[in-house]
């Protein structure tokens, strides 16, 4: 196992830092590219009611979009349904809405107040009692979104980057480039620009992120501050002048002593608590990795990139994609081996953020050595000296350190049901010693009665089959056809 140097897990579409990260990362990434479920996923529930709810932020905008149909019609993009059958009218419905969007649409968002804890197991009737609040209507909660983002025309967006120069640019994905702007009234920000990827799966990506990012509001996620249509796809943010997490666990660490990483874990955790918990949708935002979270002025994480990001509604016990998307290393098996989603995905790729922020070691070396796989057996015997990030010597503070340890054992436990949610990960990282206590109770007894489940998991999806996984993978986005 490696330190640095290497691409933080091993993506098919992983952003990064300009500066960063190595040539061999930089071919992964012009090779592969995020295959999208969101054109073939099927959404598993048990007692799901159809037709409820809209599936993703993009059954949102399209339901936006629907009733400007008749603006405009372009044949040729098409997308599927949950079953994977054509869908001619999308390309209407998508070309609508960014119709709408150049022209300052009185498209209506609204803004997602904290809400108690809804449990899936609240009545129909509560469930109902939400639907209305989701949707369109008059209740004063709804905001106007061309009163609060606004609309960049092409030549602001060209003005604040300096036409897209290659000096602004500060990052790439597999969708995009992230430039560095200043805007006429000089706030910095950050310009996502799509430019990889066929037209539909720029589309989605936006769709996605857009949908899912105007609904957010809370401090550690990261803020919109407008769009912009005209000649692309664009995305503007607020600055974040740190850049991504990954960026400095594996530039210069110096930066990272031990009360920033414990402050980012713990920032991390109270976003993804706000996403799963917080909002009236459940937002599984999928793809939580060290590229994905950005650093504010103070260090203050901000979980950034939903262009996976899922809703789920209430009801459904989870949500499953049939095509592969997300980053090697930040992945748990019940997703490798059957395309489960829900927040316990979070959960997992969370526990390797952390593992990542402890140690140094990124969540895939060179030689696709698993950082889950190494630390294992080291949470196991408690052996933390041996994870700790040889940077960090001894400053650290040992309480937390073990409570950060102990939490990743938690998050990454190969089955999903043993993982803790994130508002028990918030609590125990905040040294809340009964919940840990329920945890571990709980956890016990969890263990008791799937101990026979457990062995057979294990036989199931080991190191091996992992490789295996990832061998596979790699294959399918080296394949041809996938740059054509
Ligand atoms: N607001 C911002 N401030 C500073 N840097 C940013 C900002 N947004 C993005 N970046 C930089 O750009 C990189 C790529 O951004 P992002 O992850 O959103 O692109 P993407 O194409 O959606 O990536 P992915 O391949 O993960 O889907 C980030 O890792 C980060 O380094």
């Amino acid at each position: 196992m490696e330190n640095g140097g290497e691409p933080s897990g091993s993506s098919c579409n992983g952003s990064h830092d300009i500066d960063t990260e190595n040539q061999e990362w930089e071919a992964n990434t012009s090779i592969g590219r995020r295959p999208r479920a969101g054109f073939s996923d099927s959404f598993s529930s048990h007692d799901m009611e159809g037709g409820m709810y809209e599936s993703s932020p993009r059954g949102v905008l399209e339901g936006s979009s629907r009733s400007l149909e008749s603006e405009t019609a372009s044949p040729g993009a098409s997308t599927s349904d949950s079953e994977g059958n054509q869908d001619p009218g999308a390309s209407t419905r998508w070309n609508g809405f960014f119709h709408m969007l150049k022209k300052g649409p009185n498209v209506r968002f609204q803004k997602w107040k904290s809400v108690p804890k809804i449990t899936r197991r609240k009545s129909k009737r509560i469930i109902e009692e939400m639907v209305p609040v989701l949707r369109p209507s008059t209740d004063g909660e709804l905001c106007y979104f061309k009163s609060c983002w606004n609309n960049f025309t092409l030549s602001e967006l060209e003005a604040a980057t300096n036409n897209f120069s290659h000096d602004n640019l500060i990052g790439e994905g597999g969708y995009a480039e992230v430039y560095k702007g200043a805007l006429e009234d000089g706030q910095l920000v950050a310009i996502k620009r799509l430019t990889r990827g066929t037209q539909e799966e720029m589309t989605a990506d936006f769709l996605s992120e857009l949908g899912v990012i105007v609904h957010v509001d809370h401090p550690n996620i990261a803020k919109l501050i407008g769009y912009g249509v005209e000649g692309g796809m664009h995305l503007v943010l607020e600055l974040s002048p740190h850049g991504s997490l990954a960026s400095i666990l594996y530039g210069p660490r110096e930066k990272l002593d031990w009360g920033i990483r414990h402050k980012i874990a713990l920032g991390i955790a109270e976003g993804l608590v706000y996403l799963h918990e917080g909002c009236h949708r459940r937002i599984i935002h999928k793809d939580i990795k060290a590229s994905n979270i950005l650093l504010a002025e103070d260090f203050e994480p901000q979980i950034s990139d939903f262009g996976l990001a899922k809703w789920l509604p209430d009801q459904w016990t989870h949500h499953t994609v049939s095509n592969f998307e997300g980053t090697f290393g930040y992945l748990p098996p019940e997703y490798f081996m059957h395309g489960i989603v829900d927040e316990k995905t979070d959960v997992y790729s969370y526990g390797v953020l952390i593992l990542e922020l402890i140690t140094g070691r990124k969540a895939l070396d060179s030689s696709q050595q698993s950082l889950v796989m190494w630390a294992k057996p080291l949470l196991s015997k408690n052996c933390i000296l041996e994870l700790v990030d040889p940077f960090l010597v001894d400053a650290y503070d040992s309480e937390q350190m073990n409570r950060m340890a102990l939490t990743a054992s938690l998050c990454i436990h190969q089955s999903s049901i043993h993982r803790p949610q994130m508002s028990e990960v918030e609590k125990i990282l905040k040294g809340d010693a009964h919940t840990l206590a329920t945890v571990k109770q709980c956890q016990q007894s969890k263990f008791q009665r799937t101990y026979s489940e457990e062995l057979s998991d294990a036989e199931e999806y080991n190191s091996t089959k992992y490789l295996q996984d990832l061998g596979r993978y790699r294959e399918i986005v080296l394949e041809p056809s996938n740059d054509a």
